[in-house]
């Protein structure tokens, strides 16, 4: 692993130190007694056995038991403070990974899949848990039983503790060999995971897998699943073998040391230059010391596979968000809506998140000999103003830029030349959560939370009652659709709401707004699945609410927009046209538009 991603590990790791220190200072007790043993066999065989002394057998071995005792309820101690520790770090990097996840601009996700995020979000992360549960703990205990058995080794004749040490540079040099090829396997199958993940997630959502069907595309989308399951399971079979091929060297070599230091001891014994105690002691001992020198290369490899983990975490954690509030941001101060020589074209080739969020090799998307470009311009040179308390109707063609409008005064975007402004702040400059509670739109896609249709209006507004929400559902001309369901507003929608219709969804989304009541209000094709009568009665309905706002609505429907204090009509990003209604002779304006699409 690079030196910065150990550094960077640190630092994440910092804030738990008090409780890193507690683990430690348990592990330093778990090795001191194991080798407490080896010494109390020694005595015991050579002051109480040897010299047949019964009184000290008894005494030396209830304090084996003892040591024995102590050492079960210390490492009990060891594991539940380890397993704490693991599972808050874990907890803490989720929450920080999720939280960090929704500072990230609209960019960021329509560059990433979402899969792949989710893949970030919880295997990575348990990777993570795995590093700090098993493999630093695992390493740092087998470190410090290394220097307490090797010391004790040491202690008890030098000569033995020669020949049980002389293995560690093999060792050293056999692990880094398999660890280089461990990490490119490690990201290898981590990579395809996630691209498996990615896979599953949008294939088997509702749209995804009405889209498969109605293509009749199933045995197709089954074979790309079965080539990405290969890619996975070549991966993990390779890494496996590797860590087998570890495994056999490390056995052969474990043997052959184990074999010359029984024979070192034995010839010392027979020459009568160690007693036999020391000797039992040693060959316990020989267990302590190569238990741990056994571990360490397997941590080392593990420790390899975590920090890979650590680092895609660390990937997503370091993207930086695309929108960014100011220092100085300030609040909102008024309603007006103003576009000023606004342009503005949307990234292309998933620039705007990390590479490996975005397609990999061999999917649709991936090629990364192309050059990068942007796409044409969204919009270019657009300026218009919405005074307080006005509505502006937009209308033009399919992709004239109309919903851009709204993402750029939102911040879902920023412009790339121009400025937006509201209340006569640059949005650039405003606080967020200001814009955002100023702001309201509904959308042209409504997306609806697999969850209850209470759950799913309390977005817009977290504590409001009943009756409002009821009020909210009537004027949207939703809730007698709300009464029908099953329980009401406790009424699970299912994914993306696949219980409602594309119009009910609508008409809900229009609750969600009332709810919040923004000042700013954009409409975006708010209503276009709507029968026309049912579309008349949701527009009456929200005219109180609409007169006392600054409103922008965005309609193919000319009827949407008759009311509009003025009107905007785009083609290819530009306004072509704005004036009133009548000014406008509208309807003759959208024909023409039209005819030119
Ligand atoms: N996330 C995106 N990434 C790249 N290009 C995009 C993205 N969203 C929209 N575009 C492109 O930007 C242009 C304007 O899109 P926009 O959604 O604003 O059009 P619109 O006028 O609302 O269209 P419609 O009436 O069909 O909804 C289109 O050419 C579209 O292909």
């Amino acid at each position: 692993m690079p030196r910065g991603d150990y550094a960077r590990l640190s630092t994440f790791l910092f804030a738990f130190r008090r409780r890193i220190a507690g683990v430690i200072v348990l592990i330093t007790v778990n090795a001191g007694l194991a080798v407490g043993p080896a010494f109390l066999t020694q005595r015991l065989i050579d002051e109480g056995a040897v010299p047949g002394d019964t009184r000290r057998v008894w005494f030396l071995g209830g304090a084996l038991l003892t040591v024995g005792v102590v050492a079960a309820c210390s490492t009990l101690a060891e594991r539940w403070a380890t397993a704490g520790l693991a599972e808050d770090v874990t907890a803490r990097m989720r929450v920080d990974v999720f939280e960090h996840l929704q500072s990230q601009s609209a960019a960021f996700f329509a560059a990433s899949r979402t899969g792949a995020i989710v893949s970030r979000l919880h295997g990575d992360v348990q990777g993570v848990r795995d590093l700090i549960a098993r493999t630093l703990v695992t390493a740092t205990s087998a470190l410090v039983t290394l220097v307490v058995a090797g010391t004790a080794v040491l202690v008890l004749d030098w000569r033995i503790a020669a020949a049980l040490l002389c293995l560690t540079p093999v060792l050293y040099v056999i692990t880094t060999r398999f660890g280089a090829a461990l990490r490119e396997l490690t990201q290898r199958r981590l990579d395809a995971v996630a691209d498996l993940d990615s896979m599953a997630a949008e294939r088997l959502s509702q749209g995804g897998a009405e889209a498969i069907r109605l293509h009749g595309a199933a045995d197709r989308e089954t074979d790309e699943f079965r080539r990405r399951v290969r890619r996975v399971r070549d991966a993990a079979v390779r890494g496996a073998f590797l860590d087998a091929r570890l495994g056999a060297c490390l056995t052969v070599l474990l043997s052959l040391a184990t074999s010359g230091v029984y024979v070192v001891a034995a010839l010392l014994v027979a020459g009568d230059a160690l007693s036999l105690g020391t000797m039992v002691a040693s060959v316990a001992l020989i267990t302590r010391v190569y238990g741990p020198l056994a571990a360490l290369p397997a941590c080392r490899m593990e420790l390899v596979a975590g920090t890979v983990s650590f680092e895609r975490v660390r990937e997503v954690m370091c993207a930086s968000p695309g929108v960014r509030q100011p220092e100085d941001a300030q609040p909102v101060p008024g309603t007006s809506v103003a576009f000023t020589e606004v342009a503005f074209s949307y990234p292309q080739d998933h620039a705007a998140g990390p590479a490996s969020l975005g397609p990999q090799p061999g999917e649709a998307g991936h090629d990364p000999t192309r050059p990068r470009r942007t796409s044409r311009r969204a919009l270019e040179a657009v300026t218009f103003e919405v005074p307080a308390g006005t509505t502006l109707g937009i209308v033009g063609t399919s992709g004239a830029g109309k919903s851009t409008l709204a993402r750029l005064l939102t911040r879902c975007w920023d412009v790339d030349a121009g400025k937006v402004e509201v209340g006569g702040l640059d949005v650039r400059r405003a606080d967020l959560a200001s814009l955002r509670r100023t702001v309201g739109v509904v959308a042209q896609d409504t997306f609806l939370f697999h969850t209850t249709v209470r759950e799913n209006l309390l977005l817009a507004r977290p504590h409001a009652g009943d009756e409002e929400i009821a009020d909210a559902c009537r004027t949207a001309r939703i809730w007698d659709v709300v009464e029908r369901l099953p329980n009401g507003l406790d009424t699970v929608l299912g994914d993306r709401g696949v219980r409602l219709s594309g119009g009910e969804r609508q008409r809900l989304a229009i609750a969600r707004l009332l709810l919040k009541a923004p000042e700013v209000v954009v409409l975006d094709e708010a209503t276009s699945h709507l029968d026309a009568s049912t579309e008349r009665a949701v527009m009456e309905a929200l005219q109180p609410f609409l007169a006392r706002r600054t409103c922008l609505i965005i309609t193919h429907r000319l009827s949407t927009v008759h009311r509009a204090d003025r009107v905007l009509v785009m083609e290819h990003g530009r306004v072509t046209n704005q004036g009133t209604p009548v000014e406008l002779r509208l309807v003759d304006t959208l024909q023409h538009a039209r005819q030119r699409s």
